[in-house]
């Protein structure tokens, strides 16, 4: 490379700043928690290089999996590498350590894991999160007993049976039935018709051993609703246990490392004591015993492995979203294109106010989402009985705010690279087909924004009818006070401070909820039946689901910031909440279809979205250095890409 090339390389990458702020304090607000226990992982994975795809590309080396094998090959290197981190120490306490000494831990390495790739990361969390935690949640100290530290070992490996091709988001409709033969003491689970076979169940089609099935449980003629029940479905040889039959769901648009597949089963016999007992019971007689008689809360009680699961998919998915906002922004610090002026330099990427509208935003949300993701963490870790239902709304509006957001960032950060996006070697386009499915698995986006707007009009309603102020665990409590007055003209200064940023997020969520309740019962005074009305309502219950989850990780940003001492970390961290607010506002018509703004201060808001991008660009490099991705797992793209393109590396 010539000297002209490599002064490229060194000037401009080191852009200074108005202020420096500290790169390693901000990753620490970032990641949140067990910043060395990750380091500790990128140095075991980049220490394997035959198992990591770890390669020398110009003076710099990368660790990426291989996209372009076969379905079989990336099945089979995604097994090795977990057994390789089993024997490495990696998944010691997983699900024999209390919950508050290990959740944590648990989630930060699946982070790492999301970002080195989807398929290591959710073939790990459908053994330890799905399998595990059905096993923990729904199991008692029988089941814990047999089952966790085996699994914790991966002596067995275990899946999770729920979705049937008939049945997804609808878990209730779910057609396998399961019932009782008290003469052998044995509960019989059968697939009635083909629309009941288990589909896309991780790890069934090869190698898992075990499985939860979900089913319907019938006692004496009677339904009692959704149960879930163990079952042995290959022996320790690998084959398919008898009455059983599986199926392969084939090659998918991403996370070929996993081995979906689908799942009949034919008078197929367990003992009484493989039902996961811990919401209900079935006597050795065949009497039907459950605490909770309520069946919708039973159901719900049933739905609790689901929540982990949520929580670090919002988690994995800011992970992945770094990966691709570090390279694109680092690309966009080398990448020169035209000059402004005849015989002038050429432009780099990032100088342009476009190329910063493109990308400084996304970086914005990305730290605001991060943050609301380390709160929900918490929630997580500090859950009791009671906060549940709490927990359920926020995982859900994060799950599905945090994994849309996913997609749009890789999705721009393909297009923001160029033609190099198309390069599997780049990563960035193969991510957004990797995390694709994260939109409808685990609670499908739609679905789930549904039941968050659900939940905040049944807490209106209750606190209404009871004349009692509202939750503040759902930060619903500001409607206890007079509506948030917007003042008439935006300056810069109201724009960018947190009374005004407060007042607009909650006045928007105060004003929808109303409005929702009012709708509701405009229908239902009609004659509309509760689930109907629902339904009909869609539009602003979409915008009540889309306001609460904006607001709550406004929220959580706030909170990292108090806690942060006045200096430059906290200056930059004002910018970015800022841009995180104004983007909000920018993308969301329901400001101006409600007339939370006027014309005029929505076309402020749109210019402060520019300053606010020009102020961040010198940080750039920064705030991207920042987000706690090695440097091995980006591109040769972020780094020296002529050198890495070189003749020579050919
Ligand atoms: C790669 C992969 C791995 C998976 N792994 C597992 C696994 O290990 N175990 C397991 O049990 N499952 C697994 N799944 C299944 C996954 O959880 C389901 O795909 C998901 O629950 C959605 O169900 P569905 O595909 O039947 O879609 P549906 O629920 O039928 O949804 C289809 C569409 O209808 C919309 N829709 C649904 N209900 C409503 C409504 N009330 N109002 C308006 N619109 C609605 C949805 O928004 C969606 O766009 C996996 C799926 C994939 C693709």
């Amino acid at each position: 490379m010539d000297n002209a090339h490599r002064a490229m390389f060194r000037t401009q990458v080191l852009t200074q700043g108005l202020f420096e702020f500290d790169t390693k304090e901000m990753r620490k607000l970032v990641d949140g928690d067990h910043v060395e226990e990750r380091d500790w992982l990128y140095r075991l994975m980049n220490g394997n290089p035959e198992l990591f795809g770890v390669k020398q590309r110009g003076d710099k080396m990368f660790a990426s999996p291989d996209y372009n094998q076969s379905m079989e090959q990336q099945r089979e290197i995604t097994m090795k590498r977990i057994m390789y981190m089993s024997k490495q120490g990696t998944f010691d306490g997983w699900l024999t350590l209390p919950a508050h000494e290990i959740d944590l831990k648990k989630f930060a390495l699946l982070e790492l894991c999301a970002a080195f790739d989807h398929s290591l990361a959710i073939k790990i969390g459908v053994h330890f999160l799905l399998w595990g935690g059905a096993i923990q949640f729904l199991g008692t100290k029988r089941h814990h007993d047999k089952w966790l530290e085996v699994t914790e070992k991966y002596l067995i490996i275990g899946c999770f049976a729920m979705t049937e091709l008939g049945h997804g988001s609808n878990v209730r409709g779910i057609e396998t039935v399961t019932t009782y033969d008290s003469s052998t003491e044995e509960f019989v689970i059968n697939t009635p018709c083909e629309s009941a076979q288990k589909y896309w169940i991780g790890g069934a089609a090869i190698h898992a051993t075990h499985t939860v099935v979900f089913s319907q449980l019938e006692i004496n003629g009677k339904r009692e609703g959704v149960h879930a029940f163990i079952a042995q479905i290959r022996d320790a040889n690998g084959n398919v246990c008898p009455h059983v039959h599986v199926a392969d769901c084939g090659n998918k648009i991403g996370l070929n490392g996993v081995d979906n597949g689908r799942i009949w089963f034919h008078n197929f016999r367990i003992p009484r004591e493989n039902l996961l007992n811990s919401v209900a019971d079935v006597s050795s007689a065949g009497h039907y015993i459950s605490s909770i008689k309520d069946p919708d809360q039973r159901f719900a009680a049933f739905m609790a492995p689901l929540v982990s699961g949520r929580v670090t998919l919002g988690s994995g998915a800011m992970y992945s979203t770094k990966v691709g906002l570090g390279i694109a922004i680092r690309y966009s610090l080398t990448r020169r294109a035209f000059s402004l002026a005849t015989n002038g330099p050429e432009v780099l990427l990032l100088d342009y106010p476009s190329h910063q509208r493109r990308l400084l935003p996304l970086l914005a949300k990305t730290y605001a989402y991060s943050f609301a993701s380390n709160f929900l963490k918490m929630l997580y870790l500090k859950r009791t009985p009671e906060s549940n239902k709490i927990i359920h709304v926020y995982s859900s509006a994060f799950k599905a705010t945090l994994t849309w957001h996913n997609m749009t960032t890789l999705q721009e950060c393909r297009e923001a690279i160029g033609g190099q996006g198309l390069k599997t070697e780049n990563r960035v386009g193969q991510l957004r087909s990797e995390f694709d499915v994260q939109s409808t698995f685990e609670g499908d986006n739609n679905v789930l924004m549904q039941q968050v707007s659900k939940a905040l009009l049944s807490e209106f309603l209750s606190a209404k009818k009871r004349n009692r102020p509202l939750s503040r665990e759902l930060g619903l409590e500001h409607m206890d006070n007079s509506s948030p007055v917007i003042p008439s003209q935006l300056t810069s200064s109201i724009l960018r401070s947190t009374q005004f940023q407060t007042d607009i997020l909650c006045l928007r969520e105060g004003d929808l909820l109303k409005r929702f309740a009012e709708e509701v019962s405009h229908y239902q005074a009609q004659g509309l039946g509760k689930e109907h009305t629902l339904t009909v309502t869609y539009q602003i219950a979409e915008d009540l689901g889309k306001a609460f989850s904006d607001l709550e990780i406004f929220r959580s940003f706030v909170e990292v910031e108090a806690n942060v001492s006045a200096g430059d970390l906290k200056n930059i961290l004002g910018l970015l909440r800022s841009l995180y607010v104004m983007i909000t506002i920018e993308e969301n018509v329901s400001f101006l279809r409600y007339g939370y703004l006027s014309t005029a201060n929505a076309a402020a808001v749109r210019k402060e979205v520019a300053k606010l991008c020009a102020e961040l660009r010198p940080h750039a490099l920064a705030l991207v250095s920042s987000l706690g991705i090695d440097d091995t797992f980006l591109s040769p793209l972020a780094f020296n890409w002529i050198e890495a393109n070189s003749w020579s590396a050919v």
